[in-house]
């Protein structure tokens, strides 16, 4: 035999009645005739509590009482055949009267005692399971209505009584086999003292009572039947990733319930839990999904965790002081002294130099606390062997939760590794000895990213969500975007991973979405929003935003967001970048970047920065990181004028071919960064710092092969115009060159810690002599790579293979 308990949502309205008699029909079919116990209709059990209140006061409550009877009465209306009416009109009339003159006499008396309340709210449950079984007597038969204040009995504790287990047992026993084969709708939360007086049983009282019902029965199973699939790995409200567990074990149900998840209040499971009853939650809108399993075994469960429990609000209360040190008695008394007054301490910590105690309680018991403490230890106060206590506010706690971490190290450490990369403050820690538990007490405004960032860490290894913040929508910034949507799907199904675009802006409006831009149509977005942009800003709102796994994207070619690196990494964000300009500036600066990103557990990645997409940051990083020396490098890097010397041959005109290079996306937003040398020198400085070596802008010999005319043009169309006049010169070059059999290339080398960038002829045996397009090239001698050097060579410019290389450090945001 089963039990089934059916919540307030359950039996709120006509439709969900309609689901719950289907349930109980199926039930009785399949496995045999169950106990349904009932809870009051959703919110009832509010306004009887308001109405007593208001009646005690003084005042009306006559409409509560009408609102009370229409739903009541459009549940009948609505589920019962009209020649089955008029006996449940009668008998819920009778409750209400009886109601309406226990109001009056409160009323009159303007008094209100616990004994009173406990008879009034009894009417909810009263009616509600009264008029369901007369509704399902429609569709089943043997149906029994159970008012089971007359087999529950407890003490006189009105509002949370303590039940009499063995009299109770013995009652429900007796009425069960007298009334074999009848199918049971019980009342819930409801029970009686020994004089026959109505008393409840408190918090999730409807849990305890259908607990209850299946000890004493020795149920197969208690089902507990609510509007969600489960418990969940996390508050749904706060994790969108949550998912409903399957399996839980009784500690875990409590431990998690003990913090959050109000499915069910587990305290209420004891009796249960005793007798090894499993305990199954499930969705009365939803009947096919298998829900969560409490039970004594659940060995089955691979999860180490098994959810993330939080607490919204907590204050916590420091002591300190000498006076605390191998004194055996001072927790003791601060702790009794808490009890009695019953302040409930939710968690506590102490360093092992005992000079201090930490411990977090309720917001509202906060200054009652202080003031006691400083009561109870004013001696000690006052001799200076304890400093006043430190009250902090607007704090959160956060707990992991799983009997599986018993045996598994390193479950704080990944804990503690997700809350530190996003720049969670933790302000105290506990974890229980039994182990089941870690918890951490943090900043309230934390509290979102941290959940979300800690549930990533353990139940969604291969999933992760990153939020980035992306400045710049020109040719790089657009093509990525393109790149990002053709290929969400795929990164997701096959990587579990998910870019949200948290926030974007071009140099006239900016827009932010913590839920992610629609990346089909970020251009209407962008333009129809309302927010001028402005840089500052920017910065200011991806902090406050807090989100986890957040990363600035720079896609710019401005030094003005270089300004802001620095903060953006104490913000705890991560920086991908395709802009030199940062790490090309000074070296201090350089290196400042290196120390922001490292000491805030956040990555800097600038693939692109040198050689675009191609990968040659990470393999001058990896040779370092294992221990190679660099001997000596040389390469190629401007893919402008890579492209413009494998395309400036017979007939063309140079002019027309760097104009060719710009259409293609090659060169910089201004073209006479790369032909002056900049953009290749700025390439060498970053690589000759990777390097090890810590060089300025003014240390790279860099020769020029623009004509003075070029370099003096005062705009890019000047530019352009002294390239057409100065045809004859580029010509020149180009025949000398032809003329020796050789072809041009601007080489870029990098030995003995100095670094130079020459215009060179090279022939056919230079390894440097076939590239095509805007190819790149580059080879490093290292002791290890001494006799041939390691060379990586292809496309070095373009939006393409330059946002891919955007992309690629994206998607590796966190992954070490
Ligand atoms: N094109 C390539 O092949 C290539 C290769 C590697 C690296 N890069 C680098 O990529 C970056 C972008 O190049 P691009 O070709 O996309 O240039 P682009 O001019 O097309 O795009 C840059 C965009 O950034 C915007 N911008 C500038 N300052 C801004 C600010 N403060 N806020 C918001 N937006 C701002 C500009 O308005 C422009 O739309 C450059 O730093 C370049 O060096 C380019
Ligand atoms: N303008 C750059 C783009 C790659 O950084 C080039 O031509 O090499
Ligand atoms: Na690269």
């Amino acid at each position: 035999m089963k039990v089934l308990k059916f919540g307030g949502t359950s039996v709120g309205s006509p439709e969900s009645i309609q689901a719950l008699l289907e349930i109980v029909k199926k039930e009785a079919a399949v496995s045999g005739n169950p106990i349904v116990v009932l809870s009051a209709m959703s919110g009832v059990t509010n306004l009887l509590s308001k109405m007593a209140d208001k009646a005690s006061l003084g005042e009306d409550f006559s409409s509560y009482l009408k609102e009370l009877e229409d739903r009541h009465f459009l549940v009948i209306k609505t589920l019962l055949d009209v020649q089955r009416q008029n006996p449940v009109f009668t008998k819920l009339k009778i409750f209400f009267n009886e109601l309406e003159d226990l109001l009056q006499g409160i009323f009159s008396l303007k008094e209100l005692t616990a004994q009173t309340r406990d008879l009034v709210l009894s009417y909810g449950e009263r009616c509600s399971t009264f008029m369901i079984s007369k509704i399902a007597e429609q569709y089943l038969q043997e149906i029994c209505f159970v008012d089971a204040s007359e087999l529950i009995k407890t003490d006189s504790n009105f509002g949370q009584a303590r039940v009499q287990t063995e009299l109770t047992e013995i009652l429900i026993q007796s009425f069960y086999s007298e009334n074999k084969g009848k199918i049971l709708f019980v009342t819930g939360f409801i029970a009686s003292n020994e004089k026959g007086r109505m008393t409840t049983l408190g918090r999730g009282g409807s849990d305890y009572t259908a607990a209850i019902f299946g000890s004493a029965l020795n149920a197969e199973e208690i089902q507990i039947w609510t509007d969600v699939n489960g418990m969940m790995t996390a508050d749904p409200r706060m994790v969108k990733k949550a998912f409903p567990l399957p399996e839980l074990s009784y500690t875990e149900a409590m431990e998690l319930s003990y913090f959050g998840a109000k499915v069910i209040y587990p305290p209420t499971m004891i009796p249960a839990f005793l007798k090894r009853i499993p305990i199954a939650i499930k969705n009365t809108f939803q009947p096919d999904f298998p829900g969560t399993v409490i039970r004594h075994d659940c060995g089955t469960s691979n999860l180490i965790i098994k959810g993330i429990s939080s607490i919204n609000e907590i204050s916590i209360i420091n002591l300190e002081g000498s006076g605390m040190v191998g004194k055996a008695g001072f927790s003791g008394r601060l702790f009794s002294l808490l009890a009695r007054e019953q302040i409930n301490v939710i968690l506590i910590t102490q360093s092992s130099s005992e000079h201090s105690i930490t411990f977090a309680i309720h917001p509202t018991n906060a200054l009652k606390a202080q003031q006691l403490i400083e009561q109870e230890f004013e001696l000690e106060l006052i001799a200076k062997k304890l400093e006043a206590p430190v009250f902090e506010q607007n704090l959160s706690i956060l707990a992991i939760v799983g009997e599986n971490m018993k045996q598994t190290p390193g479950m704080s450490g990944k804990l503690f590794h997700a809350l530190g990369r996003n720049g969670v403050n933790v302000r105290a820690i506990a974890q229980g000895s039994s182990e089941y538990n870690i918890s951490v007490v943090i900043s309230r405004p934390d509290l979102g990213k941290a959940l979300n960032a800690v549930h990533d860490a353990f139940f969604i290894e291969l999933n992760k969500t990153l939020h980035a913040f992306c400045l710049g929508t020109g040719n790089i910034g657009k093509t990525l975007f393109r790149q990002l949507q053709s290929h969400r799907n795929f990164l997701q199904e096959n990587n579990g991973i998910q870019v949200k675009i948290a926030g974007i802006s071009n140099t006239r409006k900016m827009f932010f979405d913590d839920n992610g831009l629609s990346l089909d149509n970020w251009q209407e977005m962008l333009e129809a929003s309302a927010e001028t942009a402005e840089l500052e800003l920017f910065v200011a709102r991806m902090k406050e935003m807090n989100l986890p796994n957040a990363v600035f994207i720079d896609n710019t070619a401005s030094p003005k967001p270089v300004a802001f690196y620095e903060k953006i990494f104490n913000s705890n964000i991560s920086i991908v970048t395709c802009n030199k300009i940062g790490n090309s500036g000074s070296y201090e600066q350089y290196q400042k970047f290196k120390d922001a990103a490292r000491n805030h557990g956040v990555d800097f990645y600038y693939e692109t920065n040198v050689g675009a997409g191609l990968p040659i940051i990470q393999t001058l990083k990896n040779l370092m990181l294992s221990g190679d020396r660099i001997i000596k490098i040389e390469a190629i890097l401007s893919g402008t004028i890579s492209f413009i010397f494998n395309n400036f041959k017979g007939d063309a005109n140079f002019h027309d071919v760097v104009k060719t290079a710009q259409e293609k996306g090659y060169t910089e937003p201004d073209p006479r960064d790369d032909l002056s040398g900049m953009d290749f020198m700025r390439k060498m400085l970053i690589l000759a710092r990777d390097a090890g070596y810590p060089l300025e802008a003014a240390d790279v010999k860099l020769e020029n092969m623009l004509p003075k005319t070029a370099i003096e043009a005062g705009t890019v169309a000047e530019f352009y115009e002294a390239l057409q006049a100065e045809d004859a010169y580029f010509n020149g070059i180009k025949t000398a060159a032809e003329s020796n059999g050789k072809v041009l290339r601007y080489i870029g080398k990098l030995e003995n810690g100095e670094v130079s960038i020459s215009l060179q002829q090279v022939d056919a045996g230079h390894a440097f002599y076939s590239l095509s397009g805007s190819d790149n090239v580059i080879s490093f001698t290292t002791e290890r790579y001494k006799e041939r050097p390691l060379v990586v060579k292809g496309p070095g410019a373009g939006a393409e293979v330059t946002a891919a290389g955007v992309f690629a450090d994206l998607v590796n945001v966190g992954a070490h």
